[in-house]
């Protein structure tokens, strides 16, 4: 065996192995250290590589040029996603230079939309296993099975049950692909180094069906467990990851809406945690409103703002809204009430019985309506934002409401993969006759009518989490609030320059995503440090301090 010099195995580089006599080969199979044919021949004779490689030493250039030619021959986005994964499990270094060579190629397939079809189709495309599943089994015992992960140093757990992936609902264990997938883009985007990120799949079963009855699925075939008992493996999980990595950050995500809210309310004082879809979603969302309140030289306690759905994403929105509302000098009251939301059930109002706490402070007095046009027509947006697992929900007659009320209607189009976008970009631009101020989950083409061309823009949390992660790892929070994701939103919406607002974009462009998530990063650190959240020394200069530790894909 190669000797390791040091028990951080994952951080070493080649060069600070032992070789010992027929031990390369297990270097060959380490992705975070494999070389393949880039092993300069002092490399392969110190490492016991000779001969167990092609002659020809190239660089990652070259090697990066065959990855490529191999994705051109796939046919599809799935068969690109599987490849790529593999090539992780080969040789990390090199894909990740693949991944950031180009992410306007490349984050559609690692992430959104194809990781939707990658997780519904997880358990049979299952080649080899990532990251950690702690299922109900191992109740009592998790710290002593998280201590199986052979990185003592894990910086970001992303976890979650698979309980609403995007708009798919409840997968199970198949779900796995969406920890995994973000916790690719930390480092894709945002350039955290991938050795300190763990996905973790809690597997507590699946309520649906149809898995627990397919011979592929990998999961546990029962129902998942009532509130209290999920609760109390929750906090034990909660528990053991303090203790066995005590500088770790809980990424919460695509957890059962219910589920989401209350975790995150259970420990956002407690521990180093955030949720994605909660408070993510909203500061993506809070960025691009504000993009297009610029374009529209509006504020945005002067909006009145309309969401189809109010789960996990509508509530985290409204909320982060209403705090943005407030620093604009309206009361909590008075924000709330530009609020409103409507649900599979119809509008969020005052006789509606089934409302949670979270829901009832948006239920204003209103006649009881299950037609989201007469809602619109009485509530009179103007924005509508759709984050209801119901594709095409925002359909002509919805969008022609917006527009007659609306000079530029803003319609938000969040929900995820593709097929559930409440409408598309080019419905909403077409049936506004163009004046739509549009975004979706997804990065809909841009679509030209009459000869004009319009460019819509991505409001997925990938703009932030990444950018949260860097600056929680650079920093050092002890707690990561809501304030966080509001610097987060200004930093963002402040990278989108006159001349993409003066296109109707609301983003920027993500063929700059690595710069753009550094500059938010930079921001949201030094919130951190004046905040008193940070506890690492501030430096002098947060933006080289924080360019210094970024993860360059090179060997
Ligand atoms: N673009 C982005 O960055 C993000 C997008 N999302 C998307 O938002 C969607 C919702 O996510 P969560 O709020 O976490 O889910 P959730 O399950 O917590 O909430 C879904 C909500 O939609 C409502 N709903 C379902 N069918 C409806 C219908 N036909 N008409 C009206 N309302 C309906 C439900 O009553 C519920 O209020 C998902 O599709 C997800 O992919 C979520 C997070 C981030
Ligand atoms: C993007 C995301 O987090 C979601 O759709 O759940
Ligand atoms: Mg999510």
């Amino acid at each position: 065996m190669v000797r390791r010099q040091t028990s951080a195995f994952a951080e070493l580089k080649p060069s600070q192995l032992e070789a010992t006599p027929g031990s390369g080969a297990s270097v060959l199979h380490d992705p975070a250290l494999n070389k393949s044919t880039a092993f300069t021949d002092e490399e392969r004779t110190a490492l016991g590589l000779d001969g167990l490689l092609p002659v020809s030493v190239e660089n990652i250039d070259r090697q990066v040029a065959r990855v490529l030619r191999h994705l051109e021959r796939k046919a599809t986005d799935l068969e690109r996603y599987i490849y790529l994964i593999d090539l992780n499990d080969r040789n990390q270094t090199l894909f990740y230079k693949v991944v950031m060579s180009d992410p306007v190629r490349f984050i559609p397939i690692l992430y959104d939309p194809t990781i939707a079809e990658a997780c519904t189709k997880f358990d049979e495309i299952f080649r080899r296993t990532h990251g950690m599943y702690v299922s109900l089994r191992h109740k009592g015992r998790i710290r002593e099975v998280l201590r199986n992960w052979p990185v003592k140093d894990v910086r970001f757990i992303c976890v979650s049950t698979g309980g609403r992936i995007l708009g798919l609902g409840d997968i199970g264990a198949n779900g796995m692909g969406i920890p995994i997938g973000k916790l690719q883009l930390y480092t894709a985007c945002a350039s955290v180094p991938p050795q300190c990120l763990l996905p973790i799949l809690i597997d507590i079963g699946t309520t649906n069906s149809a898995l627990r009855a397919d011979p592929f699925y990998l999961g546990l075939r029962q129902l998942p467990p009532p509130d209290a008992e999920l609760d109390e493996f929750v906090d034990e999980f909660v528990e053991a990851v303090q203790e066995v990595f005590p500088d770790c950050c809980i990424h919460f995500e695509d957890w059962k809406g219910t589920d989401a809210i209350r975790m995150l309310a259970r420990y956002r004082d407690k521990v180093l945690c955030y949720n994605d879809d909660i408070q993510g979603t909203a500061s993506v969302t809070l960025a691009g409103l504000e993009t297009a309140l610029q374009i529209l030289n509006g504020k945005i306690s002067d909006q009145r703002i309309l969401f189809l759905g109010a789960g996990s994403a509508g509530i985290g929105i409204a909320n982060l809204l209403v705090s943005a509302m407030v620093k604009e000098g309206l009361s909590i009251a008075e924000a709330r009430k530009r609020i409103s939301l409507f649900d599979i059930h119809g509008l969020l109002e005052p006789g509606r019985r089934d409302l949670s706490p979270s829901q009832q402070v948006y239920a204003h007095p209103a006649k009881p309506s299950t037609d989201l046009v007469e809602v619109i027509e009485a509530f009179r947006p103007t924005a509508l934002i759709g984050v209801s697992t119901s594709g095409g929900a925002f359909d002509q007659t919805v969008v022609d409401a917006m527009s007659r009320l609306n000079k530029r209607p803003i319609i938000f189009a969040l929900s995820n993969p593709t097929e559930k976008a409440e409408c598309t970009a080019e419905e909403a631009y077409r049936w506004s006759k163009g004046r739509a101020l549009y975004a979706a989950g997804v990065q809909f083409p841009d679509v030209t009518i009459d000869g004009e061309t319009f460019h819509p823009g991505q409001a997925n949390n990938f703009y932030i989490f990444p950018a949260v992660g860097l600056a929680a790892y650079a920093a050092r929070p002890t707690r990561i609030n809501d304030e966080v994701f509001i610097v987060a939103a200004r930093a963002l919406a402040d990278q989108v320059t006159p001349a993409q607002r003066a296109l109707g974009r609301l983003y920027p462009s993500q063929a700059d995503i690595q710069s753009v998530e550094v500059s938010t990063a930079v921001k949201v650190a030094e919130y951190m440090f004046d905040s008193g959240l940070a506890t690492a020394p501030r430096p002098n200069d947060i933006r080289s301090w924080i360019e210094g530790q970024l993860y360059k894909p090179h060997y």
